[in-house]
């Protein structure tokens, strides 16, 4: 008959051998087992925080949209709020940009420089509400036919948003780039809506140059060779300028990565959208950014004290196309305003010379 565990364990132990190596096994078991709970107490942690971290920041409403193209689908479209209770105090509409996201304000805030305590846009003073734009996969929800939407269903589907959230003005709608184009689309379909519109470094179209910038990056995230990457490193050449790049790397030569420092900075931006972004999404921000596309005889109905801001270099919004818009609707409207940041860096300007835009915002709000 065979012996027992612990009969077998008793034996073992009776000799002084055997009392060591049980010792022995007793001592690594016991630290084994201490490592793994710390390890898996460390993993569960992190997953909590993160679950946490993502159910307070990020708010959902879930409807369905029919998008103009007659497509059923169920949105889940996330915001967040900054700043004063919401119906406590003026809010402000933040429209973001094309790899942007609900995280306007705080400490990873991309516009933390213009939004926040004490900043121009005082969350001390407002609220901030910022929706994501649904498939941009800050949510994590992303669309497979992302050419199933334009632009103006994201307006549609943000007025959806204010209507759901009982929000039936707003103080002020800014946005930069593609968020300001959406705020255009939001504004022609509901024209009372705001009190002050702030479009920055967009117009309400998108123009021809603009488009045939989007169809190559288009071309780009349809191949198989690091997508992402090649239209993001196509996509910086419009976003900033010739003098910007050449005065700020000046020709010099990285001897440990045997490239120039303009390549290597770009190949950095495509990796580090490459990592932050998916392509999913990617495709969809590029599709809409293609698509801003307001009647601009519709541009007078819209109630708001407007506020365009352009900068003088920008290549991908020109702030003579800006302008004629302004002086068009001028023609039509009092309440029009033009301003223009001066800088070398072109379009990515309303993202870097904050010191300019926080001078125009606070003499606008
Ligand atoms: C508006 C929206 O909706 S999108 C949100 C904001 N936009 C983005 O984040 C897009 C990606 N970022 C950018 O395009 C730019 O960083 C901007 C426009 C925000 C600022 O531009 P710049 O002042 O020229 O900064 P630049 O692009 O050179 O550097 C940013 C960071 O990249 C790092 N970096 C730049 N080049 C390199 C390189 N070759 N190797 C390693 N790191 C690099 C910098 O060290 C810096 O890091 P830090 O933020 O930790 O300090
Ligand atoms: N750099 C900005 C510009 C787009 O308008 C972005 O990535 O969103």
């Amino acid at each position: 008959m065979r012996d027992r565990p612990c009969e077998t364990l008793a034996t073992l132990c009776a000799s002084e051998e055997g009392a060591t190596f049980y010792q022995i096994i007793l001592f690594w078991t016991d630290n084994l087992l201490k490592f793994f709970s710390a390890i898996s107490r460390g993993i569960f942690n992190c997953i909590i925080k993160s679950i946490i971290e993502l159910k307070t920041e990020l708010n959902y409403i879930n409807f369905s949209y029919q998008t103009n193209s007659n497509k059923e689908y169920n949105i889940s479209l996330s915001y967040q709020l900054f700043g004063k209770d919401l119906f406590s105090a003026p809010i402000i509409l933040v429209n973001h940009a094309l790899t942007g996201n609900s995280d306007v304000s705080g400490e990873k805030g991309w516009w933390k420089k213009l939004i926040g305590e004490n900043q121009v846009i005082d969350t001390n003073k407002y609220t901030v509400l910022c929706f994501n734009i649904p498939g941009n996969g800050y949510d994590n929800f992303l669309i497979d036919e992302y050419e199933d939407f334009t632009p103006s269903d994201i307006a549609n589907i943000f007025l959806k948003g204010l209507d759901i959230l009982n929000i039936k003005s707003l103080y002020a709608i800014i946005g930069g780039s593609l968020g300001g184009g959406i705020g255009w689309e939001m504004l022609v379909k509901n024209p009372p809506l705001a009190e002050i519109f702030i479009p920055i470094a967009c117009d309400f179209k998108t123009h021809d140059w603009l488009h045939a910038q989007c169809l190559v990056q288009k071309f780009l995230l349809n191949r198989n060779d690091e997508p992402l990457q090649k239209a993001r490193i196509h996509a910086m050449l419009c976003y900033r300028t010739p003098q910007s790049l050449n005065y700020r790397f000046q020709n010099k030569y990285n001897q440990e990565k045997q490239s120039l420092e303009s390549e290597d900075w770009l190949i950095y931006h495509g990796n580090a959208l490459n990592e932050r972004f998916s392509l999913k999404s990617y495709k969809l921000m590029n599709h809409l950014l293609m698509n801003i596309n307001v009647e601009e005889t519709q541009l007078e109905k819209i109630q708001a004290r407007m506020h365009m801001i352009s900068v003088d270099t920008d290549l991908f919004f020109p702030a003579s196309e800006i302008r004629m818009c302004f002086e068009r609707l001028k023609e039509k409207k009092e309440n029009v305003f033009y301003h223009e940041i001066t800088s070398i860096h072109g379009h990515d300007a309303f993202l870097m010379e904050y010191e300019q835009l926080n001078n125009i915002i606070k003499n606008i709000l």
